[in-house]
């Protein structure tokens, strides 16, 4: 079948739109799919000006063409028809079509006049550690691969971490996208005139086989450096600058981490101008800004028309640097942060060709030019509610994370590396304890019984013997000591005997109590002492903090008939 008279042939979808390239075009129809709500011409309208007037000059220097076009509904009928047999099963759930379908530029290809047209698409998620998330250290994306995992939706974490990816540093960014061809789940994907030809279920040979295939690059090394320098590109220099980078080669070894790395700052800054660090920037309006969107009633899609409204009506460019900051400030924080939410959304579309076209941006290759063009979709308004969405979402995965740190806790790991991890970790989790307790003391027989080694709620207990490998591990930098022979009675100190000694010391210089005696009893219970640490503490690790400070000549402890007394000097 012909659609309004050409012929066209499936892209891609996601969630929202269909996605058919107009053969011989250079258009794309992204058909809506539509939900419970049918969707009619002025919501469509609003959201199309909305891409064109606000989200796109945003993010992208050049002028993005949206338009609406009327789908006649027999053509309609017999496209749900003919798609059903090429649209992928998981997507098929969603199968009333919209009449009004967003006709737009086709970004899979650089020119209808080029042959040959190759375009790569990542899907780049959160690229920062978002503060919520910040005591996990772990980013949205990593977190909700074990979501993903636990619903089966994928079979295996994918080891991409988005903040490699925006850091700016060329050989993180190799690493993400080395880690993205590895498992490219729906966050990348190669195309071959339109065609998908690297995707989900794909394998790294076959992205080899791909690379050799195009012919331009000496290796996938090669490849991914042309696509990080379009990333980092100056935009505003679009046109004049080029860099030979034919030195491409060798291969960067892919690392096994466990937490998101955040150090990016200074390589970022040097990128203030590349698309990216753009991109980045409206990612994080969402950030330190607190909403309560459950108070907001609406459907939450008024701030479309709002955000239009104000930027044709105070005339602004958002290409232009003082527009775009000036709007960003000036907008209501909930409109921010559903501006964060469709860039943390987004596709990225990079397509090129070896076939040099004077009106576009190339990078030079050794002797060749290679065109390209760097573009963004899905930049359709989001609803209020995905923000409300997003929020029980993080708190989810919150909780699996926070399982899963605490089950990994519990079986002492053979590797070196891991197992001094997850020893700090432990030695922290003791100190804590104790110290919230005001105890000293750990009985190893009796430790099943206490909370900090029986975790109830996910029916896990650490064993008596992990239990005196972290003991003695402490003990071997002074922060824990065995009372008796056989090793199962220990004093913990969660600050060294040293520390205790000084703070009693501070504390008796600084309130005249210094040449006189007081007893141990008042100097552990007393008034006098009721706000200082040492208050309560043990008396074992209390005499052997003024035994340490008594060989320093600091005191002199004293026996009475029926109590014990101390001197400070
Ligand atoms: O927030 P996330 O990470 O769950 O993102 C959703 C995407 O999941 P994924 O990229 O696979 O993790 C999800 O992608 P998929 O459909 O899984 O490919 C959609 O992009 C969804 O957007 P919308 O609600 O359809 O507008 C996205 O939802 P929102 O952007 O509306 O939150
Ligand atoms: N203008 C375009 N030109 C060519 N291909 C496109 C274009 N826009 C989108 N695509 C392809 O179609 C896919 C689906 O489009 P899009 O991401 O806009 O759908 P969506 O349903 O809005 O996504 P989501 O699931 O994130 O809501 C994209 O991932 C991309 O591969």
């Amino acid at each position: 079948m012909k659609l309004m008279g050409k012929d066209w042939g499936y892209i891609n979808e996601g969630n929202a739109h269909i996605v058919l390239q107009l053969k011989h075009t250079e258009y794309v129809l992204r058909i809506i799919k539509d939900g419970t709500k049918i969707s009619d011409f002025e919501s469509v309208q609003k959201s199309v000006n909305f891409v064109n007037f606000v989200m796109y000059p945003l993010l992208c220097n050049s002028k993005c063409v949206q338009e609406v076009i009327n789908i006649p509904l027999k053509e309609l009928d017999e496209l749900r028809k003919v798609l059903h047999t090429v649209r992928p099963e998981n997507r098929r759930i969603k199968s009333v079509l919209s009449k009004y379908a967003i006709q737009t530029l086709n970004l899979t290809i650089l020119s209808p006049k080029c042959p040959t047209n190759y375009c790569i698409e990542i899907k780049p998620k959160e690229g920062f550690l978002a503060s919520r998330l910040k005591p996990l250290s772990k980013c949205y994306y990593c977190l909700k691969q074990y979501l993903k995992l636990e619903k089966s939706h994928i079979e295996e974490k994918s080891s991409y971490c988005p903040l490699d990816l925006f850091s700016g540093n060329k050989e993180r960014m190799k690493l993400a996208l080395m880690n993205l061809i590895d498992n490219p789940q729906n966050n990348l994907k190669l195309f071959d005139n339109g065609q998908v030809i690297y995707h989900a279920n794909s394998t790294k040979n076959d992205f080899t086989e791909i690379i050799r295939r195009i012919d331009i690059f000496h290796s996938i090394m090669q490849f991914l450096e042309f696509i990080i320098e379009i990333l980092l590109k100056d935009i505003k220099k679009d046109n004049d600058c080029f860099e030979d980078i034919s030195r491409g080669a060798g291969y960067y070894p892919l690392k096994v981490k466990d937490e998101c790395i955040t150090k990016t700052d200074r390589d970022q800054k040097r990128f203030h101008n590349s698309f990216l660090y753009k991109l980045l920037q409206i990612q994080k309006l969402s950030d330190n800004i607190n909403i309560d969107v459950k108070a907001i009633e609406d459907e939450g899609m008024e701030y479309v028309e709002t955000l239009v409204n104000q930027v044709q009506a105070q005339n602004l460019n958002l290409n232009v640097d003082q527009h775009r900051e000036w709007f960003l400030k000036s907008i209501d924080p909930v409109h921010a942060a559903l501006l964060s939410a469709i860039a943390k959304d987004c596709s990225i579309m990079i397509c090129f060709s070896p076939n040099f076209l004077e009106e576009f941006s190339y990078i030079q290759l050794g002797t060749k030019k290679i065109s390209y063009r760097l573009s963004v979709t899905d930049l359709e308004p989001k609803k209020i509610k995905s923000l409300l969405k997003r929020k029980e979402t993080e708190s989810r995965m919150i909780d699996i994370c926070k399982n899963i740190q605490s089950q990994f806790l519990f079986r002492i790991q053979p590797h070196t590396e891991t197992r001094a991890k997850q020893l700090e970790a432990w030695e922290q989790l003791i100190t804590e304890y104790l110290k919230n307790n005001k105890l000293s003391t750990i009985d190893i027989r009796e430790s099943q019984n206490s909370p900090l080694f029986n975790n109830v709620s996910i029916n896990r207990k650490l064993s008596q013997e992990s239990i005196l490998t972290i003991l003695e591990d402490m003990a071997r930098s002074g922060k824990a000591a065995p009372v008796d022979k056989s090793r199962t009675v220990w004093e913990v100190y969660w600050h060294s005997l040293d520390e205790w000694g000084n703070m009693m010391y501070n504390w008796a210089s600084g309130n005249g109590m210094t040449n006189s005696v007081c007893t141990l009893f008042e100097l552990r219970e007393g008034d006098n002492t009721s706000e200082e640490e040492f208050h309560g503490l043990d008396m074992n690790v209390l005499v052997k903090a003024l035994k340490a400070l008594e060989a320093k000549g600091k005191c002199e402890l004293m026996e009475f008939d029926d109590s014990q007394g101390v001197k400070f000097f």
